[in-house]
């Protein structure tokens, strides 16, 4: 258990009144790197969207990265939410404003205020996303594999322990798709933990990790293949 980042236990996924996932267990150690995979509708989305506060546990035990989801208040989420990336399917950048903006957005909005430092951490997290050349251009200017690397910039800001990534492929095209699965992979090696919801099998078969499949109202663990 010191080992774990996730752990849930028996916990139920609801939306509103609707049971989505019944009974889940799951542990996520450090350095772990899960697939969530599972049919439309089946409950991934849910399951992420509970493990970063946005939707309540209301029934099971839940651990995440030091906080306990069972009595997590609303005034925490945003410290829970520094120590977790989150990538989403549709970037979910800042249109009106530069990459560079963007990410000063989420650096102000997490407590940094020393002007050299928030410099220096922009610079580093785009050079490793291989964006650090773009910084002055705004997401429209840039194709959906530059913005997701951005989007994934920002999701290391804060040196999280773990990423949650809900179909970050999802938007972009199989050569993209692989460019930005070999920079999570790389993120992976660095040593963070990465829970990641994909339909995309290609990738699965591509980069074998361990996988847990959305089923029936359940959360199952597939054997590797
Ligand atoms: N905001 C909401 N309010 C009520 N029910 C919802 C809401 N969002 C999703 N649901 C329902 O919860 C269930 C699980 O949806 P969820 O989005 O978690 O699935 P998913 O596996 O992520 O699907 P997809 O692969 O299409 O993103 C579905 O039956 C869906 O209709």
């Amino acid at each position: 258990m010191e080992n774990s980042i996730l752990h849930l236990e028996n916990a139920d996924i609801y939306q509103r009144d609707n049971l989505v996932l019944s009974k889940v267990n799951l542990t996520i150690n450090k350095g772990d790197f899960f697939y969530l995979i599972g049919k439309t509708g089946s409950g991934k989305s849910s399951l992420m969207k509970t493990l970063y506060g946005d939707l309540k546990l209301q029934r099971g035990t839940g651990a995440i990265v030091g906080f306990d989801l069972k009595k997590l208040k609303d005034k925490e989420i945003p410290f829970l939410r520094r120590k977790i990336g989150i990538v989403f399917q549709d970037f979910k950048l800042l249109n009106d404003r530069t990459v560079f903006d963007n990410l000063l957005f989420v650096l102000k909005a997490t407590g940094w205020k020393d002007k050299e430092a928030i410099k220096a951490k922009i610079e580093e997290v785009l050079d490793h996303v291989g964006m650090k050349m773009q910084y002055y251009k705004k997401p429209f200017e840039l194709s959906g594999g530059e913005q997701q690397r951005v989007a994934i910039a920002r999701a290391l800001l804060n040196d999280p322990e773990l990423i949650l990534a809900d179909e970050p492929t999802g938007n972009l095209d199989p050569k993209t798709s692989l460019e930005v699965m070999e920079l999570l992979n790389e993120i992976h090696q660095s040593g963070k933990s990465i829970l990641m919801a994909t339909h995309d099998y290609a990738l699965i078969v591509k980069f074998k990790q361990q996988t847990i499949k959305c089923e029936g109202g359940e959360l199952f663990e597939v054997a590797q293949g």
